[in-house]
């Protein structure tokens, strides 16, 4: 028996039930599941009971009595690091090694290539940076025998894998979103597209249900949220394909936020729209609207327009807002022409790293040249 299929069997000795689907590894994607039937929309593949988590409650009070403030994330991922017991050996054995996450993940890649991430992946990686940081410091003072590398590695393994889980029994308080984690054998294999099956939790457990009709042989997706390619480049080490992601958006701040000071910034900011301005594959958001509106109106005239919404500015305004826009994306077009240039000559690190983020900054070449064309037909 292989290990894909000792593991299986080992969850199903757990309370998780499949109907129709089976481990099996995909090119480039690790483990994934796969239909072993036809299956149909709306039909239940997968169930797991509350027995088979791993979470909060399940670590062990040896650990957890020592590892007071500490995120979830990082409590999972001190056990998974303290854990040699053959209880959960058919789980450890099928899960990716540290030299997956080093091409993969950008946390573990040269710096030289991080700080060529565009700016909204490398302020997610500066976030997580710093939860793993914080974790580690609490970690190393309990557990002084957890070297740095070895944690990271836990620490990436719980926060690639983990499913949305509350319980009355968890005591927590302020309960956050980032802290209600568990993890589910098996259910963990599933790899993720924009959109797929339906996940649905309550306190018997876990249920994926089919979103569509699923041919025997595919591989059958859940979705880990509506996130864009920079949240799960450093979030979990991959990115969608061109068009294959419709969450897919970039960040404009660093282009548009420097275009404006003194009391414009205070107005946007006292009104909640200084920052998070974004292009998606069809548009800019509505808050990059009300700061061109804020450029290119007069005070009084751009206090209407937010009241009555920016959708509906007059022509001659929106002109001129579009050419504001127009401006800037162009700059910024020739700026990520030049940070593919800087990758394919960086030559550091895997082939896979830079591979993966040259094909990040040509889908934001593409976004850019697309939103630019937009506009030019437009006027
Ligand atoms: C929850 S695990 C899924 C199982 C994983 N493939 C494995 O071998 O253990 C999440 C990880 O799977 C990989 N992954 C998930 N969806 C993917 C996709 N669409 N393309 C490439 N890799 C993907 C990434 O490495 C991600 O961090």
């Amino acid at each position: 028996m292989d290990s894909q299929e000792t593991f299986t069997r080992w969850a199903q000795a757990r309370g998780v039930k499949l109907n129709g689907i089976a481990a099996h590894r995909f090119p480039g994607r690790g483990l994934g599941i796969q239909a072993v039937k036809r299956i149909e929309a709306g039909e239940e593949i997968l169930t797991a009971t509350t027995a088979a988590l791993r979470t909060e409650l399940t670590v062990p009070k040896s650990i957890s009595k020592s590892l007071k403030n500490i995120s979830v994330n990082g409590l999972l991922a001190a056990d998974f690091a303290l854990d040699v017991s053959p209880l959960h050996a058919p789980w450890r054995a099928v899960l990716p090694t540290k030299t997956d996450f080093e091409e993969s993940m950008p946390i573990l890649w040269d710096l030289s290539l991080q700080s060529l991430l565009p700016p909204g992946a490398f302020s997610i990686l500066q976030k997580q940076k710093e939860k793993i940081t914080s974790d580690f410091a609490i970690v190393s003072s309990a557990f002084p025998d957890i070297s740095y590398s070895q944690y990271l590695y836990t620490w990436l393994l719980v926060s690639t894998r983990t499913f949305f889980f509350t319980s009355p029994r968890i005591k927590r308080k302020p309960l956050i979103r980032d802290d209600c984690l568990a993890l589910i054998p098996l259910a963990d294999l599933f790899n993720h597209s924009d959109v797929g099956c339906d996940v649905s939790y309550s306190p018997s457990g876990y249920s994926i249900t089919a979103n569509q009709d699923i041919e025997e042989g595919q591989e059958v997706y859940i979705s880990y949220g509506n996130h864009s390619n920079d949240f799960i480049l450093v979030e979990y080490g991959f990115i969608l394909a061109d068009g294959t992601n419709c969450w897919d958006q970039i960040a404009l701040d660093e282009l548009l936020c420097p275009l404006l000071d003194g009391e414009k910034r205070v107005v946007l900011e006292e009104e909640g729209f200084w920052g998070r301005y974004v292009l998606d594959g069809e548009t800019v958001c509505y808050r990059t609207q009300v700061l061109l509106g804020m450029m290119c109106m007069p005070i009084n005239k751009w206090r209407r327009a937010l009241g009555q919404g920016f959708d509906g500015v007059d022509e001659r305004c929106q002109r001129e807002m579009d050419a504001v826009l127009r401006a800037v994306l162009g700059e910024y077009k020739t700026v990520v022409e030049g940070k593919i240039a800087e990758v394919d000559k960086l030559g550091v690190g895997m082939e896979g790293q830079g591979e993966t983020l040259a094909r990040r900054w040509w889908q934001i070449h593409k976004m850019v040249s697309d939103a630019i064309r937009r506009i030019e037909s437009k006027n």
